[in-house]
């Protein structure tokens, strides 16, 4: 089997991945979900069907997406599980099935997938335990404790690998930690450096933080898995939400909630941040990073970062030579009603404090909370130069904030789940919908929309001129035509799909890879949207991995 000849992972094939492999979970460090391959393409892919498939026996909400070695799969599961398998077979390779601690339990019991570097595979545990995996058996080479779960720390993300250190961020923004990111030798598993995203007093920013402890508790999770400059040695990492949920509570700008920092990847130390909404009440998240896009502005090829952001708009940022972010330009990609304007000079917003929730004082923001997007991955294809955004409209949230004495552990947001008032447009033509833009111009190319799903997709999108996602309620999984947007290709699965596709290929065969599995905050909108539009409450639940090519 392919086990024999397991080629290690270096940081050269990192930075430049061998187009017929998947080595991390956006395919390479720009965060395209981009792959070049092309024998699957816009005239074959009416032919793509399965050719193995695997049963997780994991339920909830699968989001990894199935990450390739030279003919080795390994996907992670909800709880915590990692799976090693056949890449052109589908035949279990080994299991790595750890027992999480007695009375556990996480808010969001999912993970995004496993780093490799090396003769190891890196997992991110729910328990906030880092685990060095034996790539060849499945074996714990070592294992780090991150923090203790026991104070509302868990982990969710893929962790990142650079030069030769294991990246991991964590997740708690709603039980009120405190974020950072951390990196760990990859060899022996020893910490290497530490970086909080939410300064201590003294430290840069800490004046953003008027009232005093607020700090301790100020959220700015990272829950998704950087991106990375390797010419500058940047990192780049979102931040979540601040906590808890109302600002009024918190004083404050809150650095460095809801921002993308820019970090050395050597030393972890913050050489510069944008931060998307100050004094952050909507429970938007800025989690995600942005990818490294190059475009053209005022006749020149910029070097560039492009955000989708949960706030709803999108951002175009200048990456510089040091790595340093400079704000160009952001435009709504959906209808948002909290920001009057935005500073042309900082990108700093103005809000409208009539949509503000905060204590005592019940506020309507749309989007909701779960924002334009939420997690799932955005795309950017090289050779039609636009970006495909996952994203959801006609939906808004009501808050009112408490407060509330925080339980190390316990949901710790202001306001408690059953009051969350989420709403939709009842009238509204559709929720869902996947919208291509060009990166150049800022122009909408195309847009795809669903009348009766939201969309929870991350989208991949490939040489062949292809989208492939699934992100729907009905189970399926789709394929459109990159240019125009058609839809070529449908297929329908077990459950919904919200994990990342991937592709690669083995022995010349192109493969399209993807776990469906639904769950999570998914499911949890989906319920409300029985009630709201009648939709059935429940997708299929249970995981299961799904390969496809063209069939000859
Ligand atoms: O603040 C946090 O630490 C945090 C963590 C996570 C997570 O780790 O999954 C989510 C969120 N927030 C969140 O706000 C959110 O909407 C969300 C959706 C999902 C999911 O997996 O579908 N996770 C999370
Ligand atoms: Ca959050």
């Amino acid at each position: 089997g392919p086990m024999e000849d397991y080629s290690p992972v270096t940081a050269a094939r990192l930075e430049n991945p061998e187009p017929g492999n998947w080595l991390m979970t956006r395919g390479t460090y720009k965060g395209w979900s981009y792959s070049s391959l092309d024998q699957i393409n816009t005239s074959n892919v009416k032919s793509l069907t399965p050719v193995w498939t695997f049963s997780t026996g994991v339920d909830s909400g699968h989001e990894a997406p199935p990450i390739v070695n030279n003919g080795v799969m390994f996907v992670s599961t909800p709880y915590s599980q990692v799976i090693a398998l056949d890449a052109a077979t589908g035949d279990l390779l080994w299991r790595f099935k750890p027992k999480l601690p007695e009375g556990f339990s996480a808010l969001h019991n999912t993970n995004r997938g496993v780093a490799l570097y090396g003769d190891k595979v890196y997992h991110a545990g729910l328990d906030a335990m880092l685990v060095a995996l034996d790539a060849k058996t499945g074996k714990v080479v070592w294992e780090a404790k991150v923090e203790d779960w026991k104070t509302g720390y868990y982990m969710t993300m893929a962790p990142l690998v650079v030069k030769g250190k294991i990246l991991v961020g964590v997740a708690g923004g709603e039980f009120g930690v405190r974020g950072f990111v951390q990196a760990f030798d990859a060899e022996s598993g020893k910490p290497v450096w530490k970086t909080y995203t939410v300064p201590a007093p003294g430290e840069p920013g800490s004046d953003t933080w008027q009232k005093p402890d607020t700090w301790k508790t100020g959220g700015a999770s990272t829950w998704m898995t950087g991106t990375y400059d390797a010419e500058s040695n940047t990192v780049y990492w979102g931040t979540g939400n601040a906590s808890p949920w109302f600002g009024d509570q918190r004083p404050g700008d809150n650095l460095y909630t809801s921002s993308t920092l820019a970090l050395d990847g050597d030393t972890g130390k913050i050489k510069s941040y944008f931060q998307y909404h100050q004094n952050e009440s909507w429970d938007w998240d800025e989690m995600n990073p942005p990818m490294l896009v190059d475009f053209q502005k005022d006749g020149a090829t910029t070097k560039g970062l492009l955000k989708t952001a949960r706030n709803g708009y999108l951002y175009w940022f200048k990456r510089n030579p040091d790595g340093g972010i400079s704000y160009i330009n952001a435009q709504a990609y959906v209808p948002q009603n909290v920001f009057k304007s935005i500073d042309p000079k900082t990108g700093r917003p103005e809000v409208d404090m009539a949509h503000k929730p905060a204590t005592g004082k019940a506020a309507q923001f749309c989007p909701g909370l779960w924002g334009g997007k939420d997690w799932p991955y955005e795309a950017y294809n090289p050779k039609t130069g636009m970006v495909y955004i996952p994203s959801n409209e006609n939906h808004c949230n009501n808050l009112e904030g408490k407060v509330e004495e925080r339980v190390p552990g316990q949901w710790w947001t202001g306001v408690a789940i059953p009051d969350l008032h989420f709403s939709v447009d009842t009238k509204a033509s559709f929720y869902g919908e996947i919208q291509a833009y060009d990166v150049d111009s800022g122009k909408r190319v195309w847009r795809n929309l669903y009348p009766a799903s939201m969309m929870w997709g991350s989208i991949l999108t490939t040489g062949g001129g292809l989208l492939f996602t699934g992100g729907t309620n009905d189970r399926e999984f789709r394929a459109y035509h990159a240019k125009t947007g058609e839809q070529l290709w449908h297929f329908r699965t077990n459950s919904g799909i919200m994990a990342p596709p991937s592709t690669y290929e083995v022995n010349g065969v192109q493969y399209v890879a993807v776990q469906s599995g639904y769950g999570v905050d998914a499911a949890f909108q989906q319920g409300l949207m029985s009630e709201l539009v009648g939709w059935q409450k429940d997708v299929p639940q249970g995981g299961v991995v799904w390969v496809f090519a063209v069939s000859k």
